[in-house]
C-alpha cells in the first residue's frame, strides 16, 4: 500500500473521456485512454486485472541478453570501425553512491554500460548500503556538486541526463538550476524519496523542484504518493497521479507498479494528454534492488538513441524485466540483491 505525506495542488481530478486499446510492438501489452472519470479509470484496472503473462516472460526467463545498438558495437572495437574517431553516446547520471552497488549511480553506470552508452556521474551523497539496507547517509555540499556538474558538462557531449537521490534541497537547488538554463538535456528524474528498506534519501521539496524540468519522470507508487498527496494504491490510483504529476511540468511521467504486486508489473505512462498502460510479466524474485534506478537509467539511454519517450520507456521496461530475470538466480548479499544488468546469468 502507497500513501503520501503531503498534499499539493493540481489536477488530480481532471476528466477523462475515451479509451481504446492496442498492442505494442508485440512485446509488452499497453493500453491507452484519453480523458475519462476516476470511476472509469477504477472500472478499467478492475476490467483489466489478471491478464495472461505472455511470451515475453518466456523469452525473458529463457534469458535473453540486453540488446546492443549497432553503432555501440563499433565504438566497443574501434578497429572495426577503420580508425574513424567514435563518440559513443554520453549520459549523465546526477544521484547518490550505493557502497553494495546495486542501486544509485552504481547501477546507473552498469546500465549505460550495459546498453552500449558511455556514463558521467555527478555524486549527490554517499550511502553505506548493502542488499540488507541502507546503514549511513553523507549528503555532499552543494558546491561539490556543482563542480562535478561544471567539469563533466564542460568537457563531454551529454546527450540525456537521469537523477537520482538528491538527498538535500539545496542539492536539488544546484541541479534545478543547471537544467533551468539548459545544461541538462532530455532529463530524466527518479524522485527518489525512501529506499526500499525504508530509509529516508530524499524530500518531497527537493524533488519538486526538479519535476518541472524534466523530460520524464518515473516516481514509484509511493513516490507519487508523497508528491500529490493521494494515496497510489492501485492502477486507478496510478493514473490520476501520473496526470496530476505531468500537470506539474513533466513532459512525461511514468508511474511504476513494481511494489503493487500481482502477476504483472504495469506502468502508467502519462504525456502528451495521453495516459497508456504498460504491462509485462512480473518476475518472481526478491533481487529487485536498484529497480528504479536502472528504469529509469535504461529511459535516458534509449533518449539519448533518439528514442521518443513511448519506445524509450518500453525498451526500459523490457531490459529490466531481463535484469530482473537474470537475478533469479544469484546470490549476492543475504537480503534484496541486485539486479542482473549485464545478463550474465541468460
Ligand atoms: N518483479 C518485477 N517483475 C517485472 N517488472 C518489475 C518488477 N518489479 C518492478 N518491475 C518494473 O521495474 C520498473 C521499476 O519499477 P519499481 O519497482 O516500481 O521502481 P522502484 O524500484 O523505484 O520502486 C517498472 O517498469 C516496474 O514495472
Ligand atoms: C544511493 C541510492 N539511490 C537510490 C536508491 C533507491 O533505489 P531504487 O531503485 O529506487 O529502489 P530500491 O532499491 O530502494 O527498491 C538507493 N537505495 N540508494
Amino acid at each position: 500500500m502507497c500513501r503520501g505525506g503531503r498534499r499539493r495542488s493540481g489536477s488530480a481530478g481532471r476528466d477523462h473521456a475515451s479509451h481504446r486499446s492496442r498492442r505494442n510492438s508485440g512485446e509488452l501489452d499497453q493500453r491507452i485512454c484519453q480523458g475519462g472519470q476516476l470511476e472509469a479509470a477504477r472500472k478499467r484496472a478492475r476490467a483489466h486485472g489478471g491478464l495472461p503473462v505472455r511470451a515475453a516472460a518466456d523469452r525473458a526467463h529463457a534469458g535473453i541478453k540486453p540488446d546492443r545498438p549497432e553503432w555501440a558495437r563499433s565504438a566497443a572495437a574501434p578497429n572495426r570501425n577503420q580508425g574513424k574517431p567514435v563518440t559513443p553516446k554520453t549520459i549523465l547520471t546526477i544521484a547518490g553512491s550505493d557502497s553494495g552497488g546495486g542501486a544509485g549511480i552504481q547501477a546507473d553506470l552498469k546500465v549505460f554500460a550495459a546498453l552500449g552508452a558511455y556514463g558521467t556521474s555527478v555524486l549527490t551523497a554517499v550511502t553505506a548500503q548493502n542488499t540488507r539496507g541502507v546503514d549511513a547517509v553523507l549528503p555532499l555540499p552543494p558546491r561539490t556538486v556543482t563542480e562535478q556538474l561544471d567539469s563533466v558538462l564542460a568537457d563531454f557531449t551529454v546527450r540525456a541526463v537521469k537523477t537520482g537521490m538528491l538527498g538535500t534541497p539545496a542539492v536539488a537547488d544546484v541541479v534545478a538550476q543547471a537544467a533551468r538554463d539548459g545544461r541538462l538535456p532530455q532529463l530524466v528524474v527518479d524522485p527518489v524519496l525512501v529506499a526500499t528498506s525504508g530509509h529516508r534519501l530524499g524530500v518531497v521539496g527537493a524533488v519538486e523542484r526538479l519535476l518541472p524540468y524534466a523530460r520524464v519522470a518515473t516516481p514509484n507508487c509511493a513516490e507519487a504518493a508523497a508528491i500529490t498527496g493521494r494515496p497510489v494504491d492501485d492502477l486507478a490510483g496510478m493514473v490520476v497521479a501520473a496526470e496530476a504529476l505531468a500537470a506539474g511540468g513533466p513532459e512525461h511521467v511514468v508511474v511504476t507498479g513494481g511494489d503493487l504486486g500481482g502477476d504483472e508489473a504495469v506502468d502508467v505512462l502519462h504525456g502528451g494528454g495521453v495516459t497508456t498502460l504498460l504491462r509485462g510479466p512480473r518476475v518472481d524474485t526478491r533481487h529487485t534492488h536498484g529497480t528504479g534506478c536502472s528504469f529509469s537509467a535504461a529511459i535516458a539511454v534509449r533518449l539519448a538513441l533518439g528514442d521518443p519517450v513511448p519506445a524509450a520507456v518500453g525498451a526500459a521496461k523490457e531490459y529490466v524485466l531481463r535484469a530482473l530475470s537474470g537475478a533469479r538466480s544469484w546470490e549476492l548479499g543475504a537480503g534484496r540483491g541486485p539486479l542482473d544488468h549485464f545478463g550474465w546469468s541468460a
